[in-house]
């Protein structure tokens, strides 16, 4: 089973909390036909069906902070090898957390061949997550979560862009402009994409 990803094309997206990583990579989807895979939205779906383990999963997402890497892990692969037949490439979002998940990836599946790296500000996140919190339901878009959040990504995963810029794979992408108002540096790193993707 496990064969059969041996060889995808793999793009980590990494970013911060709200900085626009599903937005961002629904458009890669539309344009490339990669599969996208959000770490958090596998999550959040075990959560949904009600199982223990989505209960244990639940306290510790509304707390902000990170699930056992094992538990991410495992349900990244599963979901890699249910669409490995369909899929030109991988857009894992969300996903690593830190350098130690980004290493147990690459000994378990394989290694990444671009980061793309969602850049934004802080305040600009906190806006976008306050106002998401209004319609999303999530548990964990309330201003005290979207701290803690914030806080571990400082701390545990800008490490994995130093990590991976040591390879010569991430490529940055900033994001304050308005959906609309596609910039310069979007439309660059999207003709990188596609020469990545082609
Ligand atoms: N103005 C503006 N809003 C954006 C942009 N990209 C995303 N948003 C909004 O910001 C919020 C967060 O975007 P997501 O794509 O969900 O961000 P994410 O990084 O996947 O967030 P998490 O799921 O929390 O990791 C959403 O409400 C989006 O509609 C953008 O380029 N400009
Ligand atoms: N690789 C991952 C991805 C998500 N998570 C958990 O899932 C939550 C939501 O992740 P997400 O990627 O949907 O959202 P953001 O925290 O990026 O806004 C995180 O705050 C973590 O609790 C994790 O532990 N490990
Ligand atoms: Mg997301």
């Amino acid at each position: 089973m496990a064969d059969k990803i041996k060889d995808a094309k793999i793009i980590f997206v990494v970013g911060g909390p709200g900085s626009g990583k599903g937005t961002q990579c629904e458009k890669v989807v539309a344009k490339y036909g990669y599969t996208h895979l959000s770490s958090g939205d596998l999550l959040r779906a075990e959560v949904a069906s009600g199982s223990e383990r989505g209960k244990t999963l639940q306290a510790i997402m509304q707390k902000g902070e990170l699930v056992p890497l094992d538990t991410v892990l495992d349900m990244i692969k599963d979901a890699m090898i249910a669409k490995a037949d369909v899929s030109k490439g991988f857009l894992i979002d969300g996903y690593p957390r830190e350098v130690k998940q980004g290493e147990e990836f690459e000994k378990k599946i394989g290694a990444p061949s671009l980061l793309l790296y969602i850049d934004a500000k802080p305040e600009t996140m906190v806006k976008r997550l306050v106002k998401r919190g209004e319609t999303s339901g999530r548990a964990d878009d309330n201003e005290e979560t979207i701290k803690k959040r914030l806080d571990l990504y400082y701390k545990a995963t800008e490490p994995v862009i130093a990590f991976y810029s040591g390879r010569g794979i991430v490529r940055k992408v900033r994001l304050e402009s308005p959906l609309t108002g596609c910039s310069q540096e979007i439309r660059r790193e999207g003709m990188f994409v596609m020469k990545e993707m082609s």
